[in-house]
């Protein structure tokens, strides 16, 4: 265990504790951990919100977004919920915060707690980061205790407001206690890079522009932003998830190896990385989803929450080039887009095309990592088609988690993966402020420019459809080459032509 590990006596406060992310997330993996047995020891959770809860009320809301593996886990939930207590109270006058250290001393007191040790997890509107975080600094962090800060995103709007955030909250807390939530760092497949990067030497020594032709990281969503369309219309698909989920897998994926599994060796290098990134303006495809064909699905102007004319992006592709020596000359694609024809991410790496010489037609490599739904691992590869033919086809060298390992294997939510990081006092999987910095760098004269009078057209999509339709060219553009119609079939059943050698 890291020496940084909090012990076996922890106080863990969830503000926001009546909210949607509380009871949705963080309640659940905090039963997900306890249930494995990985909250350190001793835990006192308290939920602390404005809204007038008592104990039970609290309970009973978290109780139904508990799931359960299996009817042991079931049992172990009201032991986990009797953990939990609530404080209600505003959160910027001391009143509700006096009260909290008050809880929290009397529970170290009782365990004869030598150093309190104290895990504040703000699921709270970001408005009200800063007004928290001076309150628990003054009120609820004792001289001697050590205290962690999780912080959940959006962290600022651009450039400007995250340097304001960082510099409100810098003065508080030190870049040692403040833990910057991104939950993609706490995906499965999302930790798998490293190993599938740098553990082996099939891929590590073809991971540059000499081999690789174009690579893509794609997240789709089948719903649209129904309910959550008021938050949704200031922020656009751009700053929910490409600004930050998808370029930290973009980040992950191009980064150099670090010379150890140190938090600060691997974002160093994260950060070198990402000042290699650049956006161009003119190549990117922006989309608003329209009415589903049939017209049972909402467009999102339909939303009452939405203003009536919102120029909201709610698809977005851009192509990145990465200006160094492994990537020069590399398209990279990110897109991402609500309310399509289903739920998916997935990188996609396509490789250059072998000489054709001896082959009279012979497809590209790829390589697709899915991250969800059902993580998986597979390389398209040229084989010849088995028996007497000569042909070849296009087949898969696959690693399906759910084939290849069995169902005992408890693959943690992300949330539980980095709650677990926190208590261990390992940074490597959250944000850093100098990271931030630079991916707003990144992305904050695009947003200016897709939000700006001289924004480029929204192109109208079906809810439901695949993307929207200039898609297709898009890729084309950014170097990505479609196999031949039917060329590619999984699982392969049927002994169709596909190659001839
Ligand atoms: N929900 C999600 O799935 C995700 C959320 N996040 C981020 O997590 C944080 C919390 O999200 P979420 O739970 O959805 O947010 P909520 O809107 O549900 O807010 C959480 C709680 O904060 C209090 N609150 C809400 N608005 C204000 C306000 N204007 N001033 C003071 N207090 C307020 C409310 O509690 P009370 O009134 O009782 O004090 C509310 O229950 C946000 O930063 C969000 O961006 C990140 C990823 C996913
Ligand atoms: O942060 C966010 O992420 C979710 C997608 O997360 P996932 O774990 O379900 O892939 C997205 O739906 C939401 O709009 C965004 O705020």
């Amino acid at each position: 265990m890291s020496s940084d590990a909090f012990g076996d006596h922890v106080s863990i406060v969830v503000f926001g504790a009546s909210g949607d992310l509380a009871k949705k997330k963080t309640f659940p993996a905090l039963f997900g951990l306890y249930n494995q047995g990985l909250l350190p020891k001793n835990v006192n959770i308290i939920g602390y919100a404005r809204s007038e809860l008592s104990n039970e009320e609290l309970r009973e809301r978290i109780k139904s977004f508990l799931k359960f593996k299996d009817d042991a886990a079931k049992l172990k939930a009201d032991g986990f919920l009797q953990l939990i207590s609530y404080i209600s109270g505003p959160y910027d006058k001391p009143d509700g915060y006096h009260k909290l250290e008050e809880a929290i001393s009397k529970y170290d007191q009782e365990n004869k707690v030598q150093q309190s040790e104290r895990l504040f997890y703000l699921a709270l509107p970001p408005s009200v980061f800063t007004t928290a975080g001076k309150n628990i600094k003054e009120h609820c962090y004792p001289e001697g205790a050590r205290l962690r800060l999780i912080v959940e995103k959006p962290f600022g709007h651009d450039l400007e407001s995250s340097r304001q955030l960082q510099k409100d909250l810098a003065p508080l807390f030190s870049e040692e206690e403040l833990y910057r939530i991104d939950h993609y760092l706490g995906k499965e497949m999302v930790k798998n890079l490293f190993v599938l990067r740098f553990g082996n030497a099939m891929l590590s020594g073809v991971w540059n522009n000499r081999h690789i032709s174009s690579v893509q990281i794609s997240f789709k969503e089948a719903f649209g932003t129904e309910g959550r369309g008021g938050y949704f219309d200031d922020i656009g698909i751009v700053r929910d998830v490409m600004q930050n989920h998808l370029l930290q897998v973009l980040t992950l994926l191009t980064m150099d190896r670090p010379v150890s599994f140190d938090p600060e060796a691997v974002r160093d290098e994260k950060v070198k990385a990402l000042k290699a990134f650049s956006i161009d303006n003119d190549n990117i495809l922006i989309g608003q989803y329209g009415k589903s064909e049939d017209g049972t699905k909402p467009g999102y102007l339909d939303d009452d929450t939405v203003k009536k004319d919102s120029k909201c992006v709610t698809y977005a592709a851009m192509g990145i080039n990465i200006n160094n020596e492994r990537w020069d000359g590399v398209p990279f694609v990110l897109r991402a887009g609500k309310a399509l024809d289903e739920s998916k991410v997935e990188i996609r790496i396509q490789f250059k095309q072998v000489a054709k010489g001896i082959f009279k037609e012979i497809q590209r490599n790829e390589l697709v990592i899915r991250i969800q739904p059902n993580e998986a691992v597979y390389m398209k590869i040229n084989s010849k088609i088995p028996g007497i033919s000569t042909e070849t086809s296009l087949t898969e060298l696959d690693l399906t988690y759910s084939s290849r390992y069995s169902k005992d294997f408890w693959i943690p939510e992300a949330y539980e993966a980095l709650i677990r990081d926190c208590f261990l006092g390992n940074h490597a999987n959250f944000v850093r402020d100098d990271e931030l910095d630079v991916s707003w760098q990144l992305f904050t004269p695009l947003l200016q420019y897709i939000e700006g009078e001289d924004r480029p057209e929204l192109e109208i999509y079906p809810y439901g459809s695949k993307s929207p339709k200039s898609l297709k060219k898009f890729l084309i553009k950014n170097g990505y080459v479609f196999d031949h119609e039917g060329a590619y079939q999984w699982p392969l059943t049927t002994p169709s032509v596909k190659g001839k050698i």
